[in-house]
């Protein structure tokens, strides 16, 4: 007869055996076990014993007693626990509320939807979207117009990205509480999300440039196909011809956990749980982890089973009918492995503002990164010279075309930042040797010019140790920069122009040291050095933005029109890597446009020192600091607003 999940095996918390004791004058009853009190023999004893005066106040205090526990382990958010304490607290009151016990004799249903509802908050909390869902159904069950249960279960349905459905819950809420602005706030987010959903449309810049909390995004999926490739395994195709900087596809990590930012080793340990967690809140993304890589030590040629796009099309419940079980830990730790990118370059409003990022919390105590895992992007082979770039807004990635490509290309994204040197270090992690055509190149023209690359080292550690200044410093630079540019002309095979701009990338921290003596150089040298940054920046497609729209920037008009974005860390400027322009920032082209066209020749927007841009430090800035770097921040944002969009 019990209809309700809470005996359900989503539910494994044990019917409680009550403490309750029949006193010696109550013989007759005495055999009638509370805990039993579902099956069939006892319930036929239910209208007597709430008949009884006794044993109602009995049972009423008992169901309080389960109730009130549920809520204070919610407060704790000890959510487990109180979803425990609340299902028995169900358990126990259903036979007393059945129909057919004798009107006014019967407990309140009220009980019944109130523990209900606070359980799906509980489950809600932790992600758990599609057993929330069932809970706040049974809720409904209990009491059909209950606000916060509908709610709750338009709550469920945004988790489970069918937005449509949640507003459309929401709508059906609203006509029973017309001024809840909460429920009015979350109906025009979820039509704001399905709508991204549907066109890819997202307004990146504007939505950044506000303070506050990281906004939050829907998935999208654009003219993309999973296909085998001849060197990689499965990869990702387009479907039809695109234009550079189209949004082709948005997804938001399904799990994220701390990392090392150089050693990633037992960090998978904390993201692997997160995963098997995750595989337990809905079978579409249990299923979306079934199809991921599963080791790294797999050969990579070999094609694993493909898996239908509508998996990852959001608000399309579709999901594959074969029942699959939760994989184990080892599995899912082979998959974390193969599957997981950085998530340290995701930047969130809380750069510009107070606000906390969902992720710093994942970055706890002394954890340098964040890794994440995401569906459908795991299935973009890697090249250092991609043709997507990527950029992350708290849990979400945005993949964009890099360059104009026509129907069938295979699209690529970088794994590892693409600025760096060592990349087959740190590319050793997902077991293959890249050999992309920017890999090729570079292993043909190491030999050529391995004395400058020795010099480059060189030059680098005598900086770092800080035994030169001023004038030597700039004299060095130049000295290096000049033979780059003659080894280049001089090289025996003929060089595209972005092959030229390989090569000068592998200095690019020589030509920004330069950068910084700009006032020693001729407006005709600073152009032409610039050019070359430009150009070097712009064939390694440098990914994302995520460091370049960092707090504290300083906005650098520069003669040609390029724009250097630049900010200070507590370790004092860091302005050689930050570089708004290149076609790797295709992500802001809109936003790049305008501060092309904007009249500004500098604006200084630095942030005090305490305000340190690392991922790191970001989240422990507290007290005065923060306050003044909120002031410092607030109008920063009002200076970008103005330029950006006025
Ligand atoms: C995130 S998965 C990419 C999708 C993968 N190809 C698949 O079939 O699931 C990463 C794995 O793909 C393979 N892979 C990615 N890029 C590659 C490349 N440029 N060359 C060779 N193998 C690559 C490696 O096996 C790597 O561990």
């Amino acid at each position: 007869m019990d209809t309700s999940i809470a005996s359900s095996s989503h539910f494994q918390g044990k019917p409680r055996e009550t403490e309750l004791v029949l006193p010696e004058s109550h013989r007759a009853e005495k055999r009638i076990k509370f805990r039993d009190i579902n099956s069939e023999n006892c319930r036929k004893y239910i209208p007597a014993l709430l008949n009884h005066p006794f044993y109602k106040e009995v049972i009423k205090t008992e169901l309080q007693k389960l109730h009130l526990e549920g809520n204070e382990y919610f407060n704790k958010s000890q959510w487990w626990r109180a979803v425990e304490r609340y299902s028995q607290c169900i358990q126990f009151a259903l036979p007393f509320s059945l129909e057919r016990i004798p009107a006014g004799a019967e407990i309140k249903r009220d009980i019944l939807v109130v523990s209900a509802s606070n359980r799906t908050q509980a489950l809600l909390n932790q992600r758990l979207w599609e057993t929330a869902l069932l809970s706040a159904e049974e809720a409904l069950k209990y009491n059909p117009k209950h606000v916060k249960s509908l709610y709750r279960k338009a709550k469920a349905f945004e988790g489970l990205q069918d937005y449509k459905k949640a507003f459309l819950i929401l709508e059906e809420a609203l006509e029973l509480s017309p001024n809840n602005k909460v429920i009015k706030d979350t109906v025009d987010h979820c039509k704001a999300l399905h709508r991204q959903s549907v066109t890819g449309e997202y307004n990146i810049a504007k939505l950044l440039c506000r303070p506050g909390p990281t906004p939050i995004f829907s998935d999208y999926v654009g003219p993309l196909e999973i296909r085998s490739t001849s060197h990689a395994g499965r990869g990702i195709f387009l479907t039809e011809d695109v234009e550079a900087g189209k949004i082709l596809m948005v997804s938001n990590g399904l799990a994220f956990g701390a990392s090392e930012r150089d050693d990633r080793g037992e960090q998978y340990s904390g993201l692997t749980e997160e995963i098997i967690f995750l595989c337990n809140s809905s079978k579409r993304f249990l299923h979306q982890v079934h199809y991921l890589r599963t080791s790294n030590t797999d050969n990579p040629r070999v094609t694993g089973e493909i898996p239908s796009m509508d998996l990852f099309i959001p608000g399309n419940d579709w999901c594959p009918k074969t029942e699959i079980e939760i994989p184990s830990w080892d599995e899912v730790w082979g998959k974390a492995v193969t599957n997981s990118f950085d998530a340290h370059r995701t930047i969130s409003p809380l750069t510009f503002g107070e606000g906390k990022s969902e992720l710093a919390a994942v970055n706890f105590e002394e954890q340098m990164g964040v890794i994440g895992i995401w569906g459908l992007p795991s299935f973009f082979n890697h090249s250092c010279a991609p043709n997507c770039s990527t950029l992350n807004i708290g849990r979400a990635m945005f993949v964009r075309a890099a360059e104009a490509m026509p129907v069938g290309t295979e699209l690529t994204i970088s794994y590892v930042s693409t600025e760096e040197i060592d990349r087959d270090v740190r590319l050793k992690h997902w077991n293959f040797s890249c050999r992309c055509r920017r890999c090729l190149h570079d292993r043909k023209i190491r030999p050529l010019i391995q004395e400058l690359l020795d010099d480059l080292n060189q030059l680098q550690g005598k900086l770092e140790e800080t035994g030169m200044f001023g004038l030597e410093v700039f004299e060095e630079c130049s000295r290096l920069v000049a033979r780059v540019e003659d080894a280049i002309r001089k090289l025996p095979m003929e060089l595209s122009d972005r092959e030229k701009n390989w090569v000068r990338f592998a200095f690019n921290r020589v030509y920004f040291t330069k950068l910084r003596f700009a006032s020693l150089m001729s407006t005709k040298e600073r152009i032409e050095l610039l050019k070359h940054l430009q150009g070097a920046y712009e064939s390694v497609n440098v990914s994302g933005g995520g460091s370049y729209l960092q707090l504290g920037a300083s906005i650098l008009k520069v003669p040609h029109g390029f724009l250097l974005l630049t900010w200070k860390s507590s370790s004092g400027l860091q302005f050689q890597q930050g570089l708004l322009g290149g076609r790797g920032a295709a992500c802001f082209s809109d936003l790049q446009r305008k501060f092309m066209h904007s009249k500004l020749c500098y604006h200084s927007m630095t942030a005090p020192r305490e305000y340190a841009t690392s991922v790191r430090d970001r989240g422990r800035c507290t007290g005065e600091g923060q306050k003044a770097n909120s002031r410092n921040i607030t109008m920063n944002t009002r200076l970008l607003e103005d330029i950006l969009f006025d």
